[in-house]
């Protein structure tokens, strides 16, 4: 470890985000009763610019009327390139309860992004006494973005997320595909004649793990467009919460257990973690740096790759 210790990420739950538009009220209670960890309430891509006023107006009114139970409620503003983005904030900050607790800024290109909208919450929270500060999260889905990354991470004390958004960092990159996420048919190595698909995302991936891990900031993973494809959602989920990714965006209510499922620890993982764990005792108490366990070889580093697992079930039980 560097003289500069790691920051500890956010100590909450965050293996599902479940995304409904704020032009579909209708959705509103099911999406409160679902079994997620955060609610992503939107008035960006999935709400058209003729709803957005309309939009904002209902997204307010259910922060306050409906019981979101203890999870986690953010709301997606539009993005630092809409004449809609200030309008967002200043309603959402002036109207909305305090029961709101994060806000979702998309497109992110460089750090400055969230201190425009740092400066415009801070004000609002100074002139309205606010008396929850408002948390931040944002989505890597550019090529500035994700050129940025680290600063981004590390742009403000409020940002507690940080997701990757497939279907706008697809486009933005020039990648040839409409698929949201997933396997790609036309990325595949050759070998002897046998195709052997690769993961386009892994880089996008890993830099954005990287970037939020150095700065205290929750790596997610963003949207997987096919909710009728739970195999591609489970191999995409399980890529990435082995790469460090806390979670995963659910775009349909059929894709929250295949998330919770991944993301949450298995009862086998968690036990190999605690066994790793007394193993390393015993080899320390015997005055050992390494030992054997199953046959491998587990030293002072496996106890801190075992530690992540035991709290991130202590984590969820808790919650
Ligand atoms: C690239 C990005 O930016 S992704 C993020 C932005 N996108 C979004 O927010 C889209 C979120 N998802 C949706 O809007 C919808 O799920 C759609 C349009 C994909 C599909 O909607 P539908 O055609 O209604 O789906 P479907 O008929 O399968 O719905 C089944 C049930 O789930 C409900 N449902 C659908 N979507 C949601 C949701 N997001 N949250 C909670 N419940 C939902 C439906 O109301 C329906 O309930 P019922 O059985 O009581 O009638
Ligand atoms: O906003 C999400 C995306 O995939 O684009
Ligand atoms: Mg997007």
């Amino acid at each position: 470890m560097s003289f500069r210790i790691q920051s500890a990420p956010p100590a909450r739950p965050n293996r599902c985000q479940l995304f409904g538009p704020g032009s579909r009220p209708a959705i509103f209670e099911k999406m409160a009763r679902s079994d997620v960890d955060v609610i992503n309430l939107d008035l960006e891509d999935s709400v058209s610019p003729d709803d957005k006023p309309k939009a904002r107006a209902t997204i307010i009114e259910a922060i306050g009327d409906v019981d979101w139970g203890r999870k986690h409620l953010s709301v997606r503003i539009n993005g630092l390139d809409t004449p809609y983005w200030y309008r967002d904030v200043v309603d959402l900050l002036e109207q909305a309860s305090d029961r709101l607790d994060q806000i979702m800024i998309p497109k992110v290109g460089c750090a400055e992004d969230i201190y425009a909208v740092d400066a415009l919450v801070t004000a609002i929270e100074r002139a309205t006494g606010r008396s929850k500060r408002i948390a931040f999260e944002v989505i890597i889905e550019s090529a500035a973005g994700i050129a940025n990354v680290d600063a981004i991470a590390a742009a403000s004390p409020r940002l507690q997320a940080m997701s990757l958004g497939a279907a706008d960092f697809a486009a933005s990159m020039g990648m040839q595909t409409t698929g949201i996420g997933g396997t790609q048919e036309n990325y595949y190595m050759l070998r002897n004649g046998v195709q052997h698909w690769s993961d386009p995302w892994h880089w996008a991936q890993t830099a954005i793990v990287a970037a939020c891990r150095s700065h205290g900031v929750l790596p997610v993973d963003g949207p997987f467009g096919d909710f009728s494809d739970d195999d591609g959602f489970r191999a995409q989920a399980r890529r990435s919460a082995t790469l460090g990714m806390v979670g995963k965006w659910a775009i349909h209510p059929k894709q929250v257990a295949l998330a919770n499922e991944v993301f949450t620890p298995s009862e086998a993982a968690v036990s190999e973690a605690r066994e790793i764990l007394a193993a390393m005792e015993q080899a320390r108490a015997e005055g050992a740096g390494a030992t054997v366990y199953k046959g491998r070889l587990v030293d002072i580093a496996s106890i801190k790759q075992a530690e992540v697992i035991v709290a991130q079930s202590e984590l969820i039980g808790a919650a």
